[in-house]
């Protein structure tokens, strides 16, 4: 190792250490989409991070063709943390639920929280499946199975973790809000928008959707 490049790393562990001093840029289209869940993570954890809108028609077509293109899967969103990129939204989400403290606090929890987070992608791609479907009959098809059949089993599951968690009136995993909440909250909050039928009914889900967007930093931005 080159004596510069131990410097590097001497600071960058050094600032590692102090979380506040790391810079994290997080790449996206100016819309909410795959980035949401991460900026409500750096909101309610209360770590600054520069939010980069890049315009989805007159920037990034020769962002992604570019061959010196940083973003090499061409693809967003995209992490820098200290100026290393990073990507996939979901590694970066639970990398960071890490580093800020919303990963669960045991072995088990980590993995409670990773069960919420996979079935609200399984959600998140029937939707999807939805609202891509052009087709007029097969696309009413997989709407009443999506609302249902896949939106009640995935809530109804999502609502008897958080009944057996101290009965329903804290989080979903442990006694602090974790990444499931704050995926579960984004499901809700901006992802079932593109289902207009689509409807959130579980008693103590509601109320927990309600508690998590009280939160005053949440919103803000
Ligand atoms: N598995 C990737 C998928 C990323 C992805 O599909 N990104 C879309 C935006 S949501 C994109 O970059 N589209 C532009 C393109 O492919 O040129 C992730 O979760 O980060």
């Amino acid at each position: 190792m080159q004596p510069h490049s131990q410097l590097l790393a001497v600071s960058k562990a050094i600032s590692r250490f102090f979380v506040i001093m790391v810079s994290y840029k997080l790449t996206y289209f100016n819309r909410r989409g795959r980035a949401e869940p991460i900026r409500y993570l750096f909101a309610v954890a209360d770590v600054p991070f520069e939010d980069h809108r890049i315009d989805e028609k007159e920037e990034w077509p020769s962002i992604k063709a570019s061959p010196s293109s940083r973003y090499v899967l061409g693809q967003v969103p995209v992490l820098e943390v200290d100026g290393e990129v990073v990507q996939q939204s979901k590694s970066i989400f639970r990398f960071l639920g890490r580093e800020f403290g919303f990963d669960g606090d045991s072995s088990w929890d980590r993995l409670q929280i990773d069960s919420i987070i996979e079935t609200l992608n399984d959600l998140e791609n029937e939707g999807r499946k939805v609202s891509r479907e052009k087709n007029a009959e097969k696309k009413e098809k997989l709407l009443q199975n999506y609302l249902q059949v896949v939106l009640r089993r995935i809530f109804g599951f999502l609502e008897s973790i958080l009944v057996g968690n101290e009965g329903g009136n804290g989080f979903l995993v442990g006694k602090k809000m974790s990444i499931a909440d704050i995926m579960f909250f984004t499901h809700v909050h901006d992802y079932l928008g593109f289902i207009p039928e689509a409807n959130l009914t579980e008693p103590k889900l509601l109320l927990l959707y309600e508690r998590i967007k009280s939160n005053p930093r949440l919103l803000d931005g």
